[in-house]
């Protein structure tokens, strides 16, 4: 364990990157996928089989967790790792995002947003202040700086505008979050697809100077081809030595198109998500175990796959309890989609340390159905 908060480069191959981030709850190996643990919980899964899929960081949520059950009752009740029994690094998003995705009848000025609850109507007020408040009680160890990503479609001038008010937000929040050893504050850049903006941001980031470097704004419906436009030069205009996270993205060739071009972490709730539709991600492509033709299949998920869905079960199960609802039916094939995306990062690990990332890439896509398998 280190005391402190440090990440080191240990290879690169191409623009592709593997290294190691040490925190005070353990080591987070990069390219790192990080799964989503909205309200204290990666949901249908206990934590002790999120960690046996090789995770070693999970997300919060700053909004979710603010209104139930409070920042105040979880730091009263120990801290968020205590409380949702996961001792390993945690991340929190700043709220921001959610708030302009979730919550009713939102005002944004440049103090910050107020908004009422998606669940009881209660209303609430989120600063960059109060969003370092909300992530230092709930005892997060790496803080999400306080942002704004404009919804798409949005003109030049909206993105330019919405793009400096998070700056001044990041100077800010920087601010509130003080001198906190073994934790870290991540800045957001922002700037929507356009390049000039995207390099505005970068230096505005650096300027104030950041423990790490996340890239929002994108995996907001502008597709795969502008994001990975943006891929192609926004990682470079970040620091070097420091981590730089993608925020909210993505589908299996997402990710690995996105460690291509240099980010070091990600996260998304895509295979939880779509565990529980039953859509499990194989790698020869998906399966949407609800189709009538996994009725009768004896056969596994994925004949390549140890995890405990694709070792024990079968198609024809994963079928039937899909079709009844049990509750089996998210808890395998989200345990399934999560040992999955964490192979796919273990697997591009290994290839960046080795020098092979591009034979690793050119197989990875060698085996993929475009549709459903
Ligand atoms: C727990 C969820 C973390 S990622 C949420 C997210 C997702 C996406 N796609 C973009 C952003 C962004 O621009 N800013 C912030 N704070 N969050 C974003």
């Amino acid at each position: 364990m280190s005391a402190a908060f440090s990440f080191a480069l240990t290879a690169t191959d191409g623009a592709a990157r593997s290294g190691v981030i040490s925190t005070p709850r353990g080591e987070i190996r990069t390219p790192a996928f990080m799964p989503v643990g909205t309200a204290a919980t990666v949901k249908a899964m206990m934590p002790e089989s999120v960690r046996a899929t090789g995770a070693d960081i999970l997300l919060g949520n700053t909004y979710h967790l603010m209104l139930r059950p409070t920042a105040e009752r979880i730091a009263r009740l120990g801290g968020l790792h205590r409380f949702m029994n996961w001792e390993r690094p945690i991340l929190t998003d700043s709220g921001g995002f959610q708030v302009m995705s979730l919550a009713e009848l939102r005002k944004l000025t440049e103090e910050g947003v107020t908004f009422r609850s998606h669940i009881d109507g209660s209303r609430h007020r989120l600063t960059p202040e109060r969003s370092m408040e909300i992530q230092k009680l709930l005892g997060s160890d790496i803080v999400m700086c306080f942002d704004e990503c404009p919804a798409l479609p949005a003109d030049d001038k909206r993105v330019a505008e919405s793009m400096r008010l998070s700056m001044r937000w990041a100077a800010r929040s920087k601010e509130a979050f003080g001198d906190r050893p073994g934790h870290a504050l991540f800045g957001i850049q922002q700037g929507g697809v356009t390049q000039e903006l995207r390099a505005e941001s970068a230096e505005a980031l650096r300027a104030i100077g950041f423990d790490g470097y996340a890239i929002g704004g994108l995996a907001v419906g502008e597709g795969q081809e502008a994001m990975f436009g943006v891929l192609d030069y926004a990682p470079g205009m970040l620091p070097e030595d420091k981590p730089r996270y993608l925020m909210g993205v993505g589908k299996p060739d997402d990710i690995v198109g996105a460690v291509a071009r240099g980010v070091d972490m990600m996260d998304c709730v895509l295979p939880s998500r779509s565990g529980r539709t039953g859509q499990a991600f194989t790698r020869r492509g998906t399966v949407n175990i609800k189709n009538a033709r996994h009725a009768n299949d004896p056969r596994p998920l994925d004949e390549d796959c140890t995890c405990p869905a694709c070792r024990n079960y079968s198609r024809a199960y994963l079928h039937h309890v899909f079709r009844a609802q049990e509750i089996i039916s998210s808890m395998l094939l989200t345990w399934h989609n999560l040992h999955y995306f964490q192979e796919i990062m273990g697997g591009m690990r290994a290839a960046i340390a080795e020098g092979r990332f591009a034979a690793w890439q050119a197989a990875f896509h060698a085996g993929r159905a475009e549709g459903d398998i």
